[in-house]
């Protein structure tokens, strides 16, 4: 790691940490390459300051290679990253505390005590405090926010899981970070723990301007969760926007189910009333088993992933990429 190559040497007051007009993320062309595949192919990210990104995507889209990236966890093969206005390549430690990234899981230490581990891991953030940005987090405070206070004493190896993705979330903030990233939160969680998750993340959201970009292949969470969904898909980013605007753009649409000689055809149309007069003009009886209803942004999406994993499509569908910036 390369150590105050850039940012100010601890202790010493860091320029605002996010000046408003700083992008926390911004990625132009980024390409990944694992061998002779390449599974980025020029992806454009911004998160803005304070913003609650969802990186959405199936699995194998990309979303975690991304992230890792970002995280300055793996070198880029092309294309320009800043995140949090440093390329994370040349990323210090000083840089490095400003992020805040809650993995999988945490899963060592099963032997610590909570309270322990937050203090433990907290001390090495201190050298990182700024005026505008005390560090770390008071231990109290971050188990209130997470809502630990109960289990403050209890063994990390005792914990359940929806209690052990809270630490996991205590982790990452317990050095007060500027961007917070959030790789796939609530995967195995119970209905329970993820709706008790998803109040976490949006109560974390109005927290001291923190960006959060958040992985998942689960396009209900995005919604719930994020002020702009970002679609990745086959190593692209296929939409951008708010799950309000993405699902305006397609709910004017319609899907139209049928078979012509006994063969199935889907297809999403806007005039569907016209398209059913031209097929019936056009086939007659030879069309059967018709079916008309509205696009919602589910079935979009729900089509992408099949087909995207299926290898039939590479490329977005024409309903999301008027809404891709
Ligand atoms: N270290 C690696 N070496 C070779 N290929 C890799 C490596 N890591 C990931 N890949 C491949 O890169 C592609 C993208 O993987 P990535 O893990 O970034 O996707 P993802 O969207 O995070 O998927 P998931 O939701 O399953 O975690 C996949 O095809 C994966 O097999």
């Amino acid at each position: 790691m390369n150590v105050h190559r850039t940012g100010s040497p601890p202790g010493e007051p860091d320029p605002p940490a996010v000046p408003d007009t700083e992008l926390a993320v911004e990625t132009r062309g980024l390409r990944m390459r694992y061998g002779s595949t390449d599974v980025l192919h020029g992806v454009d990210l911004r998160v803005h300051p304070g913003e609650v990104v969802a990186l959405l995507g199936p699995n194998g889209a990309g979303k975690t290679t991304t992230v890792e990236i970002l995280e300055g966890f793996r070198r880029r093969s092309a294309g320009e990253v800043r995140v949090l206005g440093v390329d994370p390549d040349d990323g210090d430690e000083a840089w490095r505390a400003r992020l805040g990234i809650v993995l999988q899981s945490w899963r060592d230490h099963g032997r610590w005590r909570v309270r322990e581990l937050i203090d433990h891991l907290g001390r090495f953030y201190a050298p990182y405090a700024t005026p505008r940005r005390p560090r770390p987090h008071g231990t109290d405070e971050l188990l209130a926010l997470v809502g630990l206070t109960d289990h403050a004493g209890a063994v990390i190896g005792t914990l359940s899981g929806g209690q052990r993705r809270r630490l996991d979330v205590a982790v990452g903030l317990v050095g007060r970070p500027d961007l917070l990233f959030l790789d796939e939160p609530t995967v195995g969680f119970d209905p329970e723990a993820r709706r008790d998750f998803h109040e976490l993340v949006q109560r974390l959201s109005g927290l001291e301007g923190t960006s959060i970009l958040l992985t998942t292949h689960d396009l209900d969470e995005a919604e719930r969760l994020a002020d702009r969904i970002v679609i990745l898909a086959g190593g692209r980013i296929v939409a951008d926007g708010g799950a309000a605007e993405l699902s305006r753009q397609v709910s004017g649409r319609s899907e139209i189910r049928y078979t012509r000689d006994g063969e199935p055809h889907v297809e999403s149309v806007e005039d569907a009333t016209g398209r059913v007069r031209e097929l019936f003009a056009e086939h007659g009886a030879a069309i059967g088993d018709l079916e008309v209803h509205k696009v919602r942004l589910e079935d979009v999406y729900m089509t992408l992933v099949r087909e995207f994993e299926s290898g039939r499509r590479t490329e977005a569908p024409s309903e999301l990429t008027e809404v891709a910036r």
